[in-house]
């Protein structure tokens, strides 16, 4: 049995909260779906898994429906749909105290998602910054439990969003790993030479495709280009989506030349990386072994993110049977995560209530 199912009296406080939320759930407004998405034959927003690796390597067109439904806003929402997902995947908010008494006993370590998790999705990538309030939280975060980014942007762009020396990062999807260079408790090992580049010989490469790619997409207005360097992202947010298909077109035709890179998407941006068998599942499995996790049962990892590439992290999870994972997202997903949160300020909201928890249950001894 995993810590996942474990019943305990507080399941009876778990079902409560659940109940609340599905009578608390909005009806999501009526459908604007385009049609492609129900040729994706999968959950609403996520193509089916097995369908997503059909698609890769395939005809454009199948790009550009999924390219459709990467960041869907609005879905078909059945109110019965919407309960029976929140029924499965509760909100970390509402079963706050059943999360907190599974993790008895058992060291927290949290992973956090960058963009959609700790900051919204806005326009220009470069301006993905967190909150003043997600910043002090996360330092609270950092104070009392070993915490890690992992995003798929680069490293360094992703901590001068953060700023805070006491995390851990894994930038470029896991494949650059660095440690603190601060450490919140000394005493407890220092893990601040940690470095991990499981794609270190792929650097040329990515920076000739990145110039390939700027040059190839110029021509398309809005789309972007950005080194997150180990990987590449391809962003067509921007971009009119007359012009989808053939941006898809012309990054395929790049890659075509690069058989030892892969494409995958992300929340409308088309991802070019290594193929090499490393991803944020990877990552978190690695993190846990520098902590002195890798086979102890006296762990709880807590994985928060919102995008496709987090599924690696959530599978992880599920097949040690350790900890939760918790999907960032308004709509339903086919997901393996345990556990959902809306937005960012809720993420916000669950770390400060991890934060408080933790300062009221940590013993501090009276003077005499
Ligand atoms: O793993 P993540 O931290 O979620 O990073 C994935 C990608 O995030 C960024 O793009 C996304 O956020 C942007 C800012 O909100 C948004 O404009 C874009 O549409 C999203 O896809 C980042 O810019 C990418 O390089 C990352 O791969």
């Amino acid at each position: 049995m995993t810590n996942q199912n474990v019943v305990t009296p507080e399941v009876i406080n778990t079902l409560i909260a659940v109940a609340a939320s599905i009578s608390n759930s909005q009806v999501l407004p009526t459908a604007t779906v385009p049609e492609s998405l129900a040729l994706l034959g999968g959950f609403w927003g996520f193509p089916h898994k097995n369908l997503m690796k059909r698609l890769e390597g395939t005809k454009v067109n199948a790009w550009i429906d999924s390219m459709r439904a990467s960041s869907p806003t609005r879905v078909k929402s059945e109110i019965q749909e919407k309960r029976s997902w929140i029924l499965y995947h509760p909100s970390a908010l509402n079963v706050f105290d059943q999360i907190i008494y599974n993790s008895k006993g058992k060291k927290i370590v949290v992973f956090l998602d960058y963009d959609g998790t700790l900051s919204p999705i806005v326009t220009d990538p470069d301006k993905a910054f967190m909150t003043r309030k997600m910043r002090a939280t996360l330092k609270g975060i950092a104070r009392h439990f070993p915490t890690a980014i992992v995003t798929g942007r680069c490293r360094d762009k992703v901590y001068n969003f953060v700023k805070l020396a006491e995390l851990y990062y894994a930038g470029s999807h896991g494949m650059d790993i660095k440690g603190p260079t601060k450490s919140q408790s000394p005493k407890k090992g220092n893990n601040k030479g940690v470095l991990f580049q499981p794609a270190s010989q792929f650097l040329p490469m990515i920076d000739e495709v990145y110039k390939i790619l700027l040059e190839k997409t110029n021509s398309v207005p809005g789309a972007k280009v950005e080194n997150n360097k180990f990987c590449l992202s391809v962003h067509f947010r921007c971009v009119d989506e007359k012009s989808w298909a053939p941006l898809a077109e012309k990054v395929k035709l790049v890659l075509n030349e690069y058989p030892q890179l892969r494409l995958t998407q992300g929340r409308k941006v088309l991802e070019i990386r290594p193929a090499i068998k490393w991803d944020k599942g990877k990552a978190l499995e690695f993190l846990l072994k520098a902590l002195g996790y890798e086979n102890s049962d006296d762990v709880f990892p807590i994985y928060i993110g919102d995008d496709r590439t987090d599924e690696d992290a959530f599978k992880v999870l599920r097949s040690r049977g350790q900890g939760i994972g918790i999907l960032v997202s308004r709509v339903p997903k086919e997901t393996d995560a345990s556990y959902t949160l809306q937005d960012p300020s809720e993420v916000e909201q669950f770390l400060r209530r991890l934060v408080e928890w933790k300062r009221s249950s940590t013993v501090t001894p009276t003077s005499v």
